[in-house]
């Protein structure tokens, strides 16, 4: 009977394929409207993209064909302002000012008032044990945090500041070796993931994957990255990934692209297996990385019995790397629009001078009690350049709680995802000023005009700590970027060796692109070695000189 059944339903489909499209068309076509005309948001008067209200596809269409999704986005908040309904579920927010309701740090009625990580975050567990990133369970993720942030602090850090150094000497001399002579130009875009990967090496495992000494992606390590990158990004704006695909198949799809980057990185050694490797780097190198993360993954085995202690580690170590992606798609742009502000350049040239040695130290960065940051330009224009060039794109997506939520004059019902994206909320005007879109290290120096600082001194507050209350670069609440500390102290001690040794030229902008994060490609420069002008004597000495050799000041 049901085999007869089931030779019925076969010969429709085959005699009758059309009809079954139709079918299929009717039945998704038809649910679409019926989730259009009952949606709250629809009720609650929401403003948007009609074409968004109806399907998520229209994201996905600037996501993947566009690839311009972040200033799509911009474009929207300007057209229908802070609260833009952008796909059935999803509403993005701009204003700065609502960024503690859905990032803050929730009430005692935590069940009822916190919004989690939103679902859609699942798309990027490729592995079967913890990940940082896309950890959606709130209890995991705290759980993950309290283990591991101290290794990501200025004080875990600072233990490892050699490494920073040597990352930073290897990129400034790599850039010498390989491109500072007259017609050729350099990749700065390369060349950052060069920087930021080797850095990540040496603070894992103490040893450097050696790409800037080699001045290319030796065992496509930067490719396999890329590979999982794009595909992650590239499903997470589409609803209905995690519909078709479970972390199993993505696992089977992506893993692969881990381990060989993870090979490459850190277990270039064919005489280990991984657990061997991974237990000889930590008991090696107790303060490296690695073996950070070795201890912390016990600990979250306390709490967290089942897992896989190999992949909770590699996890780990992937997202140093992916943050750090992140961060060397951010670090070109520093570098242009430092480059190409010379009044910029000339006073951060100035500040480094005056430093001891002429050095940028983690201590320079320190604000603890009894101490002032000794950078503070340089610090303001890292931070500047961070806010125009957000790199992480993504709208950071969370759902919203059952007791609901009030964004402005809308209330938005629980269950319904609500995010911001640092290329909005960074450039709106109401709260950086009418000149948002412009490069200005100053605006972050000095106080606030007339608001008084939260700390209780009825002192004013800085223009720091009302510019970062606001900006969205690294996040913000619980799961604000932990990679934060370890960026600004590889940005600081980059810009200030290239600053020292180099004049850049920019020959071609590059571009922008959007997935995940936004990419930055074919940026190209020239570079020309300076003298190390240090003194007013040795400036006019220095200036014969090059006059005589005809190299031009
Ligand atoms: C310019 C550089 C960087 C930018 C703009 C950036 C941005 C961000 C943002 C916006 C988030 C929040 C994600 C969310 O709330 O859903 C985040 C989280 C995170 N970032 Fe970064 N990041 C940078 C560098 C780094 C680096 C260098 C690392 C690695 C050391 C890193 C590791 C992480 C991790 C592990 C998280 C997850 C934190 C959590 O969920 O609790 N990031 N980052």
């Amino acid at each position: 009977m049901i085999t007869d059944l089931l030779h019925d339903i076969f010969d429709t489909i085959v005699a009758n394929p059309f009809l079954i499209l139709a079918i299929f068309l009717g039945y998704s076509i038809g649910s679409r409207l019926l989730r259009y005309y009952t949606s709250p948001l629809r009720r609650a008067g929401l403003p948007g993209p009609l074409l968004g209200h109806f399907t998520s596809w229209y994201r996905a269409y600037h996501v993947l064909i566009h690839r311009n999704w972040h200033h799509k986005l911009q474009s929207l908040h300007v057209h229908y302002g802070p609260i833009v309904w952008i796909a059935p579920d999803e509403i993005s927010v701009s204003d700065p000012k609502l960024r503690s309701t859905i990032y803050g740090f929730a009430d005692e009625r935590k069940e009822q008032s916190f919004f989690p990580k939103a679902h859609v975050f699942e798309t990027g567990q490729i592995n079967e044990d913890f990940n940082f990133v896309f950890e959606t369970d709130p209890k995991k993720a705290r759980v993950g945090k309290w283990a591991m942030a101290h290794a990501y602090s200025e004080r875990g850090l600072a233990v490892l500041e050699e490494e920073f150094d040597k990352a930073v000497k290897d990129l400034v001399d790599g850039l010498a070796t390989h491109h500072a002579r007259p017609n050729r130009s350099a990749n700065l875009g390369k060349w950052c993931h060069y920087f930021m990967y080797d850095l990540c090496s040496l603070l894992c495992s103490g040893y450097t994957s050696g790409l800037c000494q080699a001045g290319r992606d030796k065992d496509s390590q930067i490719y396999s990255m890329r590979v999982i990158f794009e595909a992650v990004g590239g499903l997470i704006p589409v609803n209905f990934t995690l519909k078709v695909t479970t972390r199993w198949f993505r696992k089977m799809l992506l893993n692969s692209y881990l381990e060989h980057f993870f090979k490459g990185c850190l277990l270039n050694d064919e005489y280990y297996s991984k657990e061997e490797r991974i237990n000889k780097i930590s008991d090696d190198k107790p303060q490296h990385l690695m073996s950070r993360f070795r201890t912390a993954e016990q600990k979250i085995r306390k709490l967290f019995p089942i897992g896989n202690w190999t992949e909770a580690i590699t996890n780990n170590i992937f997202f140093i790397y992916a943050g750090s992606t992140v961060a060397s798609n951010a670090f070109p742009r520093v570098l242009q629009l430092i480059y190409s502000h010379p009044r910029v350049l000339r006073k951060i040239r100035a500040e480094i001078a005056s430093l001891p040695n002429q050095t940028v130290t983690i201590s320079s960065l320190d604000r603890t009690s009894g101490h002032t940051c000794q950078i503070p330009y340089l610090e303001a224009a890292i931070l500047e350049a961070l806010r125009l060039t957000p790199t992480f794109g993504l709208s950071l997506s969370r759902t919203v709680p059952p007791m609901g939520c009030k964004l402005q004059d809308y209330t938005i019902p629980p269950g319904y995802i609500v995010g911001m994206s640092g290329w909005t909320v960074n450039y709106d005007n109401a709260y950086f000023g009418a000149d948002a879109a412009e490069f200005k290290p100053e605006r972050w120096l000095g106080n606030h005009p007339t608001e008084i600082g939260r700390d209780g001194t009825g002192l004013p507050r800085t223009m720091r700590n009302y510019l970062e209350a606001g900006w969205f670069a690294f996040g913000a609440g619980a799961r604000v970027c932990v990679g934060r500390h370890m960026t600004m102290i590889a940005f600081t001690k980059g810009v200030a060796e290239m600053v020292k040794r180099f004049e850049v030229e920019v020959e071609r902008e590059g571009k922008d692109w959007y997935a995940l994060i936004v990419h930055t490609e074919g940026l190209v420069v020239r570079l020309k070695e300076r003298w190390g002008v240090e003194s007013e004597g040795e400036r006019e000495l220095l200036g014969v000189c090059k006059e005589f050799m005809g190299v031009g000041a």
